[in-house]
């Protein structure tokens, strides 16, 4: 019942944007995966509510619903992408099921026993919609992961400088974070996971169509979520398989609990720094509009119909470098704190020992019989 209440909700409480393209209104409450852990959900709330600033202010994840902060991107399919997004290249992401874990690519080359995850390539944006076609007749899944620079064309440049610059301006200078380091264009196929992690910068996480659930969790069930050794090429990343978890090597996942977002085009979620994530990509309830099939119809008769691509969804990222270490540490140290101290310690000890392999007998010496 929840589900089709927030189905409903999705489609009473905000009224979409009038963007020129039909907008997908909702999503197949079928399409979301089910869980073992509880989970409560994220607040949605307009950019005017006075409750938004402290709920920032204490790193908080919620939901901003009308902030327009990408509104000139909710006019983004595939075919404007394609004839606006110039001649640069794309990372592209292939994967043989529907997880797209996260692995840095130096660490995985002196890892002679990883095995990768998803494979990588970079192509210009026609090949990844040639790509997209492929991927009906197949299981393999694709996900373009690409930072916006300056090889976009003339109308994404105007489409980025509308951005609403000044909310996230205003929230950037009075939380004193530091920089935006990037914004990631996000395109996925419906079904894509993005599996749990946690990223060292904040994030207002922007969708633009299609829609995403959002898992999140505190930075205090560090102890749950078992994430790989800091020099492990999935540093950040979960081990746990949130379909297959294995509770005998991760028995405190049991405790695990989330807080919750379906995420729709327009909808901004902010993501506290060191606060865990998984993003589900789900099925659009309605036909995916593309922007071809007009294109086929009338006279410039495009090759390409919209019946031919997979349904994708489009998000994009606003990463923030975080705000430098306060003057005075304030005791109990937060929960984002402890996962620095415990990423430095483990770095140090790797190092001071040289090899990561140590560093679980060093600290158990220290910790056995002496600190337990
Ligand atoms: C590579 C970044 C993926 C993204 C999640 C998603 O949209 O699949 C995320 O994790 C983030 O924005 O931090
Ligand atoms: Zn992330």
């Amino acid at each position: 019942k929840s589900r089709e209440m927030c189905d409903e909700q999705m489609l009473v409480e905000e009224p979409m944007s009038d963007s020129p393209i039909s907008m997908n209104q909702s999503y197949d409450p079928a399409s979301i995966p089910e869980y073992p852990f509880p989970m409560e959900q994220i607040p949605r709330m307009s950019i005017n509510d006075p409750r938004l600033q402290h709920l920032i202010e204490t790193s908080q994840p919620v939901v901003i619903t009308d902030s327009q902060l990408v509104q000139p991107a909710l006019k983004w399919n595939l075919r404007y992408l394609k004839s606006n997004l110039g001649d640069g290249l794309y990372y592209v992401y292939s994967s043989h099921n529907n997880r797209f874990k996260y692995f840095d690519k130096e660490r995985a080359k002196q890892c002679s026993s990883f095995k990768q995850p998803t494979t990588r390539k970079e192509v210009a944006f026609s090949d990844f919609i040639e790509m997209l076609k492929k991927c009906n007749e197949s299981t393999e899944r694709i996900y373009l992961q690409q930072t916006l620079n300056d090889t976009v064309g003339p109308n994404i440049v105007q489409d980025y400088l509308q951005f609403n610059w000044h909310f996230v301006s205003r929230i950037q200078s009075k939380m004193q974070w530091g920089d935006l380091s990037s914004n990631l264009l996000l395109i996925g196929q419906e079904g894509n996971i993005t599996p749990v992690h946690y990223d060292e910068q904040e994030n207002f996480f922007a969708q633009v169509s299609g829609f995403k659930r959002c898992l999140l969790f505190s930075p205090d069930q560090f102890e749950c979520l078992y994430p790989h050794p800091v020099s492990h090429p999935c540093d950040r990343q979960s081990q746990v398989n949130f379909s297959n978890p294995d509770y005998q090597r991760f028995p405190k996942f049991r405790d695990a609990h989330a807080v919750e977002a379906i995420v729709g085009p327009g909808d901004v979620l902010y993501i506290p720094m060191y606060w865990w994530h998984q993003i589900e990509s789900l099925a659009s309830a309605e036909p995916y509009d593309h922007g071809f099939t007009d294109d086929a119809a009338s006279s410039c008769g495009s090759d390409t119909s919209d019946e031919d691509i997979p349904p994708v969804t489009v998000s994009v990222n606003f990463w923030y470098r975080s705000s430098p270490l306060p003057q005075q540490i304030e005791y109990p140290i937060s929960a984002q704190q402890r996962v620095s101290v415990m990423r430095n310690i483990e770095k140090m000890v790797g190092a001071v020992m040289g090899s990561p392999d140590e560093v679980a007998n060093l600290l158990r010496t220290i910790v056995d019989g002496r600190y337990n």
